[in-house]
């Protein structure tokens, strides 16, 4: 992980103290601010390194697909299941499971990662005998946990199990100083790969780099290079090469979301902030705001209709 951030670096010898025992690790930050990355460096400085590492995002599945790929099925448990499979949680037999979005996993599944996590036996859909599992879970969310259990959204129980170590990952524009560091580490892999051979960039770019907000974090950083590459041409990144948001400050920062009285509703909620900021900066279009967030389009539309956005847009 690449980072001269003074918090960043604290976290990580955190990270170095605790990877070694089998604590269970939950991670906050942002999208696109590195939480899988802190988890995978969590599986490789562990002793489970030669073990599997495996990622789920609780956000991206119905509940009832979601209770299958975690915890697995029996051969009959429903229409279509032709034989046993194993979930997530047997697939991270002595190795370390990921689990993104933690906070979006409904309550009736809460129950039963409780269960694993307490008697470290799983029991797959519609099976009747509880199988041996050694995982390791690190979780991740972008929202504030103790909140969500104060709204009765996510069980205590299970959050003290799965926050035994807490650590939190600073937003992009929260460590500006790692923006030149970032922009090298990923040119230098583009230079690899890249039609384009970028040596270096303009001073006027990189404080269009270092001024912006950031909204999809290191993730968005990466996108915006590898349109910078696809867009400019020759050795030096030019604000030209840039996406036009990024260099035009009418079409950037958040003052541009005109603050209609929904929106004021909802700036309460990072997320939900994050997404009318972009929106904002797009002139309301979803496909490149969801570009712009790192997400898919179908995905941002349901997080929007989720919280209350989508009229807005
Ligand atoms: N410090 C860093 N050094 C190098 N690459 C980084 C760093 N932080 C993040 N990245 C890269 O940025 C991208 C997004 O990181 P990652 O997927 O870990 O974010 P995330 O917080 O898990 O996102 P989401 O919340 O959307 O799941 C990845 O390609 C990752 O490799």
């Amino acid at each position: 992980m690449w980072t001269q951030d003074p918090a960043m670096k604290a976290m990580f010898r955190v990270l170095e103290r605790v990877a070694g025992d089998d604590v269970t690790v939950l991670v906050r930050g942002e999208t696109g601010s590195g939480k899988e990355l802190v988890a995978a460096a969590i599986h490789a400085l562990s002793g489970r390194r030669k073990g599997p590492f495996r990622a789920i995002n609780c956000a991206a599945l119905p509940s009832h697909l979601l209770e299958s790929e975690l915890f697995g099925h029996a051969r009959g448990a429903f229409t279509g299941a032709v034989r046993d499979t194993p979930g997530h949680v047997q697939l991270a037999h002595r190795g370390t499971l990921f689990l993104d979005e933690v906070a979006e996993l409904p309550l009736e599944l809460q129950a039963k990662l409780l269960r694993v996590v307490e008697t470290r036996t799983v029991i797959p859909v519609g099976a009747r005998e509880p199988v041996p599992v050694d995982v390791r879970f690190v979780s991740a969310t972008h929202r504030a946990l103790r909140k969500e259990v104060e709204a009765g959204r996510f069980r205590a129980d299970l959050m003290y199990r799965l926050r035994v170590i807490p650590v939190f990952i600073p937003s992009l524009r929260e460590r500006p100083d790692d923006i030149p560091l970032l922009v090298e580490k990923f040119m230098a892999e583009r230079n690899e790969t890249s039609r384009r051979k970028v040596e270096r960039v303009a001073p006027a770019a990189m404080t269009i780099l270092r001024r912006y907000s950031w909204p999809g974090n290191v993730r968005e950083l990466k996108n915006v290079l590898a349109y910078a590459y696809a867009m400019g041409d020759g050795p030096t990144l030019a604000p030209a090469d840039l996406p036009p948001e990024l260099v035009d400050p009418k079409l950037s920062g958040a003052e541009l979301v005109s603050p209609s009285p929904a929106s004021e509703a909802h700036s309460e909620n990072p997320e939900a902030r994050r997404i009318l900021e972009v929106l904002g900066r797009t002139g309301g279009n979803r496909q490149r705001a969801a570009q712009i967030l790192g997400m898919s389009r179908v995905t941002l539309w349901r997080r929007m209709r989720e919280l209350g956005l989508a009229e807005q847009a």
